[in-house]
C-alpha cells in the first residue's frame, strides 16, 4: 500500500477541482488504467503510461519516480514546482520500492488527493512486478561474486556490439584477461580468500577501465573487456595499462599481501567474423601472452 508522507504546502490559491466523474466512468477509468499498466513489463514504460493516464484523472504537471536505489525512472530533475504529493511505495515484502512524487503549480484539494491515491493503488502492483522482473533480468546477467556482467551477458552484448560496429564500420576490440597462477592463491590460502582476490581484481579492473568499455567475468579467473570505438592499437595500450595498474595493486587482507599478475590477449574485429571467432582469436592471443611472461599482452 502506498504511504503518503508529505503533501503540498503553501496557500490554497485558485484550487482546481478534478473533473466530475460519475461512479461508472470512474470504474471504467480504473479498468483502463489497470489494463495499460499490466500490458508492459518495463518499469519506465509502466510509469510513462501511469503518468499519461493520471493526466486524465486530475491535472498534474509532473510525475517523478525514484527507485529504492535512487535511480530516476521517470520525470525530470527536481525544479521545485510549488506543490507536491510524495508517496513511498513498498514491495511485496514491505521493503522500499521507491518514491513517487506528483507535482504541480496549484495546490491539491482533498478530493484530488483521494483520486491520486486511488490511482497509486492501481500502479503499485504492476510497478512491483515490472521492477522485480527487471531485477531478475539484471541478476541473470550479473556475476554474483564480482557484480560484473557474466558470460551470458557477454554472449548477448558481443553479438549486438559486433552488429552495431559492422553497421557503422566502427572498430571494436576484445581484451581477454586472465589472472596468472590464481590456482596457487586458492591452494595456499583457501577458496574464501581466492574469492576475495577475484573481487579485488574485478574492482581494480572497473577502476582502471574506461566508462565506455564493457567489463565481464567470463568465468573462473578470466575477465573480458569489450572496447567500443577502439582498434587493436588502442586496445593494446588499454590492456598494457590495466596489466601494469593491476601489477601495482597488490591484494591485501590483514597482514597478508599478495602480488597480482594478469595476462591479456587482444583481437580487433575483422570483416564479417562471428562473435565466437573474434573471441577465439583473443583467447589464442592470451595463450601466447601466458607463454611469454615478459610482455603479458599479446595481439592476435
Ligand atoms: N576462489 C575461487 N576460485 C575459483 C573460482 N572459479 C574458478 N576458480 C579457480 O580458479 C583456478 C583457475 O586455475 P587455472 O585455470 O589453472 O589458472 P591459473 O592457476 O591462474 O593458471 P594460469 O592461468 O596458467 O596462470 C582453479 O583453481 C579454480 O578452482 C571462484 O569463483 N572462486
Amino acid at each position: 500500500m502506498a504511504e503518503q508522507y508529505q503533501s503540498a504546502g503553501g496557500p490554497v490559491g485558485s484550487s482546481v477541482m478534478p473533473p466530475a466523474v460519475g461512479a461508472e466512468s470512474r470504474a471504467s477509468a480504473a479498468a483502463r488504467m489497470l489494463f495499460y499498466l499490466q500490458s508492459v513489463l518495463e518499469p519506465r514504460a509502466v510509469l510513462g503510461l501511469f503518468a499519461e493516464e493520471l493526466g486524465h484523472w486530475l491535472p498534474v504537471d509532473r510525475v517523478r519516480f525514484e527507485d529504492a536505489e535512487g535511480r530516476l525512472l521517470h520525470g525530470g530533475a527536481r525544479r521545485g514546482l510549488s506543490h507536491r504529493a510524495e508517496y513511498r511505495l513498498s514491495d511485496a515484502d514491505g521493503g522500499p520500492l521507491g518514491r513517487l512524487t506528483v507535482e504541480r503549480r496549484i495546490r491539491f484539494t482533498e478530493p484530488e488527493l483521494e483520486r491520486l491515491e486511488e490511482a497509486i493503488i492501481l500502479l503499485e502492483r504492476p510497478l512491483r512486478n515490472a521492477i522485480a522482473h527487471q531485477r531478475a533480468l539484471r541478476q541473470a546477467r550479473c556475476d554474483a561474486l564480482t557484480g560484473l556482467y557474466n558470460r551470458a551477458a557477454l554472449d548477448d552484448m558481443l553479438a549486438r556490439e559486433l552488429e552495431l560496429a559492422r553497421r557503422h564500420a566502427a572498430p571494436l576490440a576484445l581484451v581477454v584477461l586472465d589472472i596468472d597462477a590464481f590456482k596457487q592463491v586458492n591452494d595456499e590460502h583457501g577458496h574464501r580468500l581466492g574469492d576475495a582476490f577475484l573481487t579485488h581484481v574485478a574492482g581494480q579492473l572497473k577502476r582502471f577501465a574506461r566508462g565506455s568499455d564493457l567489463l565481464f567475468r567470463y568465468g573462473g579467473d578470466e575477465f573480458v573487456l569489450l572496447t567500443r570505438q577502439t582498434g587493436a592499437d588502442g586496445a593494446r595500450c588499454l590492456a598494457a595499462r590495466l596489466v601494469r595498474a593491476l601489477g601495482e595493486s597488490p591484494f591485501r587482507e590483514g597482514d597478508l599481501e599478495l602480488p597480482v599478475s594478469v595476462s591479456a590477449g587482444i583481437a580487433e574485429r575483422r570483416g564479417n567474423e562471428s562473435a565466437d571467432e573474434l573471441f577465439d582469436r583473443a583467447d589464442r592471443a592470451l595463450y601466447n601472452a601466458k607463454a611469454n611472461p615478459e610482455t603479458r599482452v599479446e595481439k592476435d
